[in-house]
């Protein structure tokens, strides 16, 4: 059951704050714990009956946790500012910080079960065997801070990927998903809230395709380490998946030719008992000749 704020909770932009979307989630409460100072990781605090989980939240570009303006109307010069050399459109809100925040962590709106996985994965990871991938809201997020301010781009609404297109916590796709050191196969957590809704009380099928091609899409970016499209998809839709339900898409390489990366992905409940849908799916180097090797990237490719 949700429970509200306790005053002096440091609400900072990693939890719930979202750069403005401020509404309670639809699932149980997230509580950020205070820190000593000095700790750059703060923990979370899960609060459901019976589960008390810390959970430990990673900060964008390896940053601290410290709390940085979310909107443009939050961010204020504090130092005199000299247009940059380089660009004549940089605005003075561009040259603050436009640090984007890592939605691939913990909100309100994450379920118990949700929490959970999210932490045994996190457990997994430890090793170096896996590790979690950051999630921003917009494709132009994820360019490093000095890139964006050199091109002027400011934290205002602008275009969304569509996994990050609901801001309700809970509402929409609530993910995390986390890369092997092979590089070549991803695993998204997944929570499938109403808003993605098809027949009552189920996830919509083109919501498992968004899920779906998501999770090879990105499996299949590590391969390439460049820009690549989805050119195929093939999906057997076996079981319907509840509206609120935790899910583990699984994808992996199974071969490459030429410019061609042909993947896999299952998606599954968290206890493995169920298999929800299977997919293939084949995805593109969008340049060069994929040179028949992962290894050798066209050179054109290589800030994709
Ligand atoms: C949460 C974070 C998420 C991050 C990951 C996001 C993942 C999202 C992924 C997407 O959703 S991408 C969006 C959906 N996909 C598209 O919009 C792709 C649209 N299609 C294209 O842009 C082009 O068709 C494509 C780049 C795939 C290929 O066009 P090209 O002009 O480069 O290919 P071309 O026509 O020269 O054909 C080259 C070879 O590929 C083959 N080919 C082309 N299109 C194909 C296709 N669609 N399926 C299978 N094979 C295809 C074609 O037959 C040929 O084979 P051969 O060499 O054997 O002759």
């Amino acid at each position: 059951m949700s429970q509200p704020w306790e005053p002096g909770d440091t609400r900072g932009p990693l939890m719930g704050g979202r750069g403005g979307r401020g509404q309670r989630g639809l699932g149980p409460v997230i509580q950020t714990l205070n820190v000593p100072s000095g700790d750059s990781v703060p923990q979370l605090r899960h609060q459901s009956p019976g589960v008390t989980t810390a959970v430990p939240v990673p900060t964008p570009h390896g940053a601290t946790a410290a709390p940085h303006p979310t909107a443009t109307t939050d961010c204020v010069p504090t130092a005199p500012l000299t247009p940059s050399p380089v660009c004549c459109c940089v605005s003075p809100q561009a040259l603050c910080s436009v640090s984007p925040q890592d939605l691939a962590v913990p909100n309100t709106g994450w379920s118990a079960a949700m929490c959970e996985q999210f932490q045994r994965l996190l457990r997994r990871a430890a090793d170096g065997s896996w590790r979690r991938i950051p999630s921003y809201r917009r494709g132009l997020d994820y360019l490093p801070e000095v890139v964006q301010m050199a091109v002027g781009v400011v934290t205002r609404p602008g275009p969304r990927l569509f996994l990050r297109s609901v801001d309700e916590e809970g509402a929409g796709f609530e993910y995390a998903i986390f890369l092997h050191a092979s590089g070549h196969r991803t695993q998204c957590l997944c929570q499938l809230g109403p808003y993605l809704e098809g027949h009552h009380g189920f996830a919509h099928g083109g919501a498992i395709a968004t899920l779906i091609d998501s999770t090879v899409g990105t499996c299949a970016l590590a391969v390439a380490k460049a820009s690549v499209m989805t050119a195929k998809l093939s999906i057997s839709y076996l079981a319907p998946v509840p509206v609120g339900a935790v899910v583990v898409a699984d994808s992996r390489m199974e071969r490459h030719e030429g410019r061609k990366i042909f993947l896999s992905c299952h998606v599954r409940d968290t206890k493995r008992d169920t298999l929800y849908a299977e997919a293939t799916g084949e995805d593109m180097w969008c340049c060069g000749d994929g040179a028949g090797d992962t290894e050798t990237i066209p050179q054109n490719c290589a800030s994709g």
